[in-house]
């Protein structure tokens, strides 16, 4: 499991609102309106209780205190326990929480106490990032390329394929690429073969995973990935449209879903 660290979330306020813009010229919707386009609901100040979890690698620093800057700029009524675990839960709900956030080092969940519903961060982040992507106004065709077809990656595959793209897929997990070629359809990458897209979605911890063989001039390139899939360099190059950010439009997704 990739963990963030406290210095991927500096200025998570500033992140968020350079990502909002971003999608906002790829798409002509911001990301408040992509999560509704998504899932057909839309906040009404929910209180959302946003628990710290000191198991495993322990609690990371700005992870809560990001949450709660990404919860407000979505139109929730959020705070953050003072207790963690399972204090922290106590705390949340005898303070009114009708959402409840927080993360170990394998899952971060949204829960909805009122109705029940619950939401995992990887298939949501996957899921707005590939939707992001399929939304791109000036795309030149129905093909898409996905880059890693993980817990976050997949289920973005998923999607695209069930908006009716054509997606080209790669990952050096055979097991992994195979499962995506039989369940999904999707069409592995020849990387001796490559071709351009004008839409591109990756899911990977790894850094330089785009080949310059399958940018276009003026892509979309959609990753919820850390580090970043390509560098300054390569993006300047081809004036990739990067929608990147850390943490703030996988949880939107997470929210929105859970209403
Ligand atoms: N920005 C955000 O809101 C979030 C970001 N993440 C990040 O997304 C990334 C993916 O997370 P998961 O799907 O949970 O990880 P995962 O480990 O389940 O999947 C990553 C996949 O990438 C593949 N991969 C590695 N190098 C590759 C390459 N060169 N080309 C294609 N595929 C390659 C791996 O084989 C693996 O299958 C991680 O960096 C994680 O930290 C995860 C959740 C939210
Ligand atoms: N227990 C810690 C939070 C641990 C979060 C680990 N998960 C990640 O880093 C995932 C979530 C989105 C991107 N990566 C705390 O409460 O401070
Ligand atoms: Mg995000």
């Amino acid at each position: 499991m990739a963990l963030l660290t406290p210095n991927d979330l500096i200025n998570i306020n500033r992140q968020l609102q350079e990502a909002d813009s971003v999608v906002q010229k790829v798409t002509g919707l911001d990301i408040k309106d992509v999560c509704q386009a998504l899932y057909g609901t839309s906040p009404l100040s929910e209180k959302v209780g946003i628990v710290p979890v000191t198991s495993g690698n322990g609690i990371i620093g700005n992870f809560s205190a990001s949450l709660h800057a990404i919860t407000q700029y979505f139109g929730f009524d959020s705070f953050v326990t003072d207790m963690p675990d399972v204090s922290g839960y106590y705390e949340a709900v005898q303070n009114g929480a009708e959402i409840i956030l927080m993360a170990d080092d394998h899952t971060f969940l949204a829960h909805n106490i009122k109705n029940g519903k619950m939401a995992n961060n990887q298939p949501c982040t996957g899921v707005i990032y590939a939707e992001i992507a399929s939304r791109y106004l000036k795309a030149d065709s129905k093909d898409v390329l996905v880059m890693g077809l993980g817990k976050v990656g997949f289920p973005g595959a998923a999607q695209l394929v069930q908006k009716g793209f054509r997606v080209y897929g790669y990952d050096p997990d055979a097991r992994l690429l195979k499962r995506a070629v039989s369940d999904l359809g999707v069409i592995p990458l020849d990387p001796a073969n490559p071709k351009k897209f004008s839409t591109i979605f990756e899911a990977t911890p790894c850094a330089n995973t785009i080949p310059e063989a399958v940018l276009s001039e003026n892509c979309v390139l959609s990753t919820p990935g850390i580090p970043c899939a390509i560098s300054e360099e390569l993006r300047k190059k081809y004036d990739v449209q990067l929608v990147a950010e850390p943490l703030g439009i996988g949880t939107a997704s997470m929210l929105y879903s859970v209403l």
